[in-house]
């Protein structure tokens, strides 16, 4: 597993993402627990006296965390689930304090027997703080995974060695209002990284049969504070004694990250925004322009795992393909799924059945099904709303890719398409060369620089 925090362990963190994004048990069975609380003190306190300060403040402090947790779970707002953890924490230590300042509860304590000598409204009181105490546990080291989950990788450009394997390149813009001076022209980069292989084990223990991914973030914008636009400061860079050998440190900036709270600013190449922006005007469902673009790029055998894109792009994301062909298989979430099965979408290496093979065979809610797409060359994929948070989308690690049932055959293969990988006979693909497709999206908040964040 690589260390390093890129745009590989991005995928990582999404993927578990939308587990837990979904999984609001714990919060459910603290409203409970808040529920009861507002029964005891309101229906159960002593005859006449009716609820203590204490008892009322708790549990209006722990509904209001409630609420806020909730909020921040539905929305993967991290300050919302960070207010949740402290007030929730609070109004517990005040109802644990309230309940062990009780000489009652030391006296039950020492003899059980005298718990039926109490008053429901203590009783209820008591259980009620031990278990909201263990509940609480369990909701926090619940959130402080979700939080985890939801930061974005740090600023951190990582590289490994072993075979080659998708390259993956970030792109971004800058801010409208970005006058930094340092900025100048963009050029277009492959860089070649190397792949580790990495096992990525998501809640269900469904182990992904190592998928080779590999990312490096990198912004595609180069520097003019050292003069590089003039042919003359070239010298500046000269090293050695040859005054032909030139060499320029951090000619390409790394970054082009999203960070927890926003895109960091850069800038991206006129010749992809020739291309974001056609994209953007011509479907019309974009909220702002496209700000965003990984350039992946694939070998042969290569795909990525199923995974739902991250909440900082959503709603809409554009996927323009080129190169060798693929089918993306399209998986509704778990959460979806009615009948759970133990088979992966990846378990059947080099075959050309029927798409989505294994998770057919499940049966899904909500009118869901797994459903597969070609992917040709120079096509547009947009997908949005529930096509995006209610489905997983992944490519096979295999060159042999069946389409059989995709959704868009006749879209994908009309008359024109001359393309040799392709055999209709047998619709299947073979993946004979690389793969890059450009990921747009928008991220909504952008930041000038990391300070500010
Ligand atoms: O390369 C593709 O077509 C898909 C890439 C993707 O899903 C992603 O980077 O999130
Ligand atoms: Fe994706």
């Amino acid at each position: 597993v690589p260390d390093g925090k890129d745009g590989a362990d991005c995928i990582t963190s999404r993927i578990e993402e939308v587990d837990f994004k979904r999984d609001g048990s714990w919060f459910m069975l603290g409203a409970f627990i808040q529920m009861i609380g507002v029964l005891d003190a309101f229906l159960l306190s002593p005859a006449g006296e009716g609820p203590s300060k204490l008892v009322v403040s708790t549990v209006a402090v722990g509904l209001i965390s409630l609420i806020t947790g909730e909020l921040g779970r539905r929305h993967s707002r991290v300050s919302l689930l960070k207010v949740y953890m402290v007030a929730s924490c609070i109004a517990l230590y005040i109802s644990v304090l309230g309940v062990a300042k009780s000489t009652l509860t030391l006296e039950v304590i020492k003899n059980p027997s005298k718990i039926w000598g109490t008053t429901k409204f203590e009783l209820v009181e008591i259980i009620r703080t031990l278990v909201g105490l263990t509940i609480q546990v369990l909701a926090i080291g619940t959130t402080r995974l979700l939080i985890h989950n939801m930061s974005p990788p740090k600023r951190t450009l990582t590289l490994w060695s072993g075979e080659g394997g998708r390259r993956q390149i970030c792109i971004a813009p800058p801010d409208e209002s970005d006058d930094n001076p340092t900025t100048s022209h963009a050029y277009p980069a492959l860089l070649s990284v190397s792949t580790p292989v990495w096992r990525v084990v998501n809640d269900e223990s469904v182990e992904y049969p190592a998928t080779r991914i590999v990312s490096l973030a990198v912004a595609l914008r180069t520097r003019n504070k050292r003069g590089m636009e003039g042919k003359d400061n070239l010298g500046d860079f000269k090293i050695g004694s040859l005054p032909t050998l030139i060499y320029v440190p951090e000619f390409i900036t790394d970054s082009g990250v999203v960070h927890e709270k926003g895109l960091i600013s850069q800038e991206l190449p006129p010749w992809l925004t020739k291309t974001t922006q056609k994209v953007y005007e011509d479907s019309g469902i974009f909220p702002l322009p496209i700000n965003h673009v990984l350039v992946n790029e694939y070998l042969p055998n290569q795909g990525i795992m199923p995974h739902q894109d991250g909440p900082a792009y959503f709603p809409v994301v554009a996927i323009i393909s080129l190169g060798s062909p693929a089918v993306m298989d399209f998986t509704p979430h778990s959460s979806l799924r009615f009948l759970p099965s133990t088979c992966t979408n990846n378990d059947k290496e080099e075959s050309c059945d029927k798409v989505a093979p294994a998770v057919e065979r499940d049966e899904w809610l909500d009118n869901h099904h797994p459903f597969s797409v070609l992917l040709m060359p120079r096509s547009l994929l947009i997908f949005k709303d529930t096509a995006y948070s209610d489905y997983l989308h992944g490519i096979k690690d295999t060159e042999l890719q069946c389409f059989d049932g995709v959704l868009n055959e006749v879209e994908a293969l009309n008359e024109q398409v001359r393309d040799c990988t392709v055999s209709r006979d047998i619709k299947s693909i073979h993946r004979t060369t690389n793969r890059i497709s450009l990921t747009c999206r928008t991220v909504m908040k952008v930041h000038k620089n990391l300070f500010k964040i």
